[in-house]
């Protein structure tokens, strides 16, 4: 596994290596030890996985405040999905800022998204699956979402949003008085 940085410090982007031969692919999707210098002490404690049926949905953008924070590893098993990290680190020098990478099964790339940050992603194939690993236990009452459309993040999705669920179509927007996530 190839670790590799993002413009956003922090957010960061593993290539996965492949193994083929005449019978198809062989993947390791998680290791403590190569992933020891962005995983660092946490643990991972649940893995998660989404199947999205409808080309141009969206999910997200989700994040849990402290002390339930948590970084998420997020991988496309199946489909292909663009997939979005936005810093709401409090007093970030990038704070705001969003970075996007494509991901599907053939690139194995695999975003790691550290405490701080929002996600969510598009499918662009229909029934996209993804796979998330994460570092804190899911806690709806710490959950927090923003709106996909927000603008003052101004992401540029790739698809015409055509679904998206009621709690998402909710988030509230940002205001003067969001101050991001302090951890
Ligand atoms: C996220 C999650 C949801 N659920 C339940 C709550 C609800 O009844 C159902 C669907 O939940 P949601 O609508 O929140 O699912 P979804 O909108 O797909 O939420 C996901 O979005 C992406 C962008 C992420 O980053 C994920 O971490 C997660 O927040 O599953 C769990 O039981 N455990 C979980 O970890």
């Amino acid at each position: 596994m190839n670790i590799c940085p993002s413009p956003i410090a922090g957010l960061l982007v593993v290539e996965t290596i492949p193994y083929a031969d005449v019978r198809g692919v062989f993947s390791r999707l998680f290791c403590d030890k190569e992933l020891a210098p962005l995983i660092s002490s946490r643990q991972i404690v649940q893995v998660n996985h989404s199947r999205t049926a409808t080309v141009g949905a969206i999910r997200g953008l989700h994040f849990q405040h402290p002390p339930h924070a948590e970084m998420k590893l997020v991988r496309c098993l199946k489909g292909r999905v663009w997939d979005v990290a936005v810093d709401l680190r409090q007093h970030s020098p990038t704070f705001l800022h969003w970075h996007a990478e494509e991901l599907t099964p053939e690139n194995a790339l695999m975003m790691a998204i550290p405490e701080g940050f929002g996600h969510g992603f598009q499918v662009l194939e229909p029934d996209s699956e993804l796979l998330y690993l994460h570092t804190a236990h899911y806690t709806p009452e710490a959950e927090e979402g923003l709106r996909y459309d927000d603008p003052h993040l101004g992401i540029k999705w790739p698809h015409t949003v055509t679904e998206l669920s009621e709690r998402d179509a909710k988030h509230s927007l940002i205001d003067a008085n969001f101050q991001g996530i302090s951890l």
